[in-house]
């Protein structure tokens, strides 16, 4: 086991944002429960190993759409939103259900752009994930889909997220973000596109050339934002401090692989601790 995987053995405060593609079932659109019940065994079991976890779960519009009996693709921003609107609250009831069996709390936190940028509105986020962690609950967090794109414009939309999670993992000061996705990490290029596509093990320093290997295609019909925002997300997770890695969700043992200093997915060593560049940062975020 190499050294900076040997680190990851003793990680704190953990992040693990999980994507639409993780949680379904790719034939049928609908939620796959049996891998749903391993992700959050894995979660609980980080629990009581002692560490603080918060999950930024993905899934709100894929759940909606599948409830409502929608076929088509979504392409109306508003449908999408009621879709979220719908979906979100049955994937809570889903997460509420599965944590109570260990005995779990978790909770929900909806967020926007706008949130995190307001210094009120972030300095309360920041405060009331403390009391949660100190209370020993789960904060389950995702975007605000229903107000995020007409809250001011749609600048204010994070769009994905791969990006919410790298801003809360700076947000709570964590020590490890985990991205679960749909491939084995980050490649030279798109393995879906190209076929003579490296796997990457470790990121010591992000430079330019690392971050437009990351392209913005998907790998599935409900992912969005490909490696490009998972780059981006990186890119704000070492700048505070906090190491990343990304690895396949198609399996959630992965999580606790990850925690034992496996060597799983693309890990992304953390360089420094800069509130301000994060910041800059979300300002920026389109
Ligand atoms: N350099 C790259 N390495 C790996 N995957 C890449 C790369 N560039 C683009 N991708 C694409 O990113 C997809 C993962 O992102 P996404 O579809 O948003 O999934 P998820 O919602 O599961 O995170 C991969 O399936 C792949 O097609
Ligand atoms: N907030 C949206 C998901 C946005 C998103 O980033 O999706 P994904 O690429 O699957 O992580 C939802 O819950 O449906």
């Amino acid at each position: 086991m190499d050294g900076s995987r040997q680190r990851l053995k003793d990680k704190k405060k953990i992040v693990v944002k999980i994507g639409s593609s993780s949680l379904h079932h790719p034939e049928t659109g609908k939620l796959d429960l049996r891998k749903m019940e391993v992700l959050v065994r894995q979660l609980c079991d980080l629990k009581n190993r002692g560490k603080d976890v918060i999950l930024v779960s993905s899934g709100a519009i894929m759940v909606g759409k599948n409830a409502l009996g929608i076929k088509k693709r979504l392409e109306d921003v508003n449908e999408k939103q009621a879709c979220a609107s719908v979906g979100q609250a049955r994937l809570m009831s889903i997460y509420q259900k599965l944590f109570s069996e260990y005995n779990q709390i978790c909770s929900q936190v909806l967020l926007t752009k706008n949130t995190m940028l307001d210094d009120l509105n972030r300095y309360n986020a920041v405060k009331t994930f403390r009391e949660l962690l100190e209370f020993g609950v789960v904060p389950i967090v995702n975007e605000n889909d229903t107000i995020a794109t007409y809250e001011i414009d749609s600048m204010s939309v994070f769009g994905d997220n791969d990006r919410l999670s790298a801003v809360v993992a700076a947000l709570v000061n964590a020590d490890l973000l985990i991205l679960m996705s749909d491939i084995d990490g980050l490649y030279t290029d798109d393995p879906h596109q190209t076929d003579d596509a490296v796997f990457i093990d470790c990121v010591e320093h992000l430079d330019r050339e690392l971050m437009q290997m990351g392209k913005s295609s998907t790998g599935s019909s409900v992912g969005t934002g490909g490696m490009a925002t998972k780059l981006s997300a990186a890119d704000i997770a070492i700048s505070s401090g906090c190491d990343m890695v990304i690895a396949n969700g198609n399996d959630f043992h992965n999580i606790g692989r990850i925690c034992d200093g496996e060597k799983v997915g693309t890990l992304f060593l953390a360089d420094r601790k800069d509130e301000f560049y994060v910041l800059n940062k979300l300002e920026h975020m389109v």
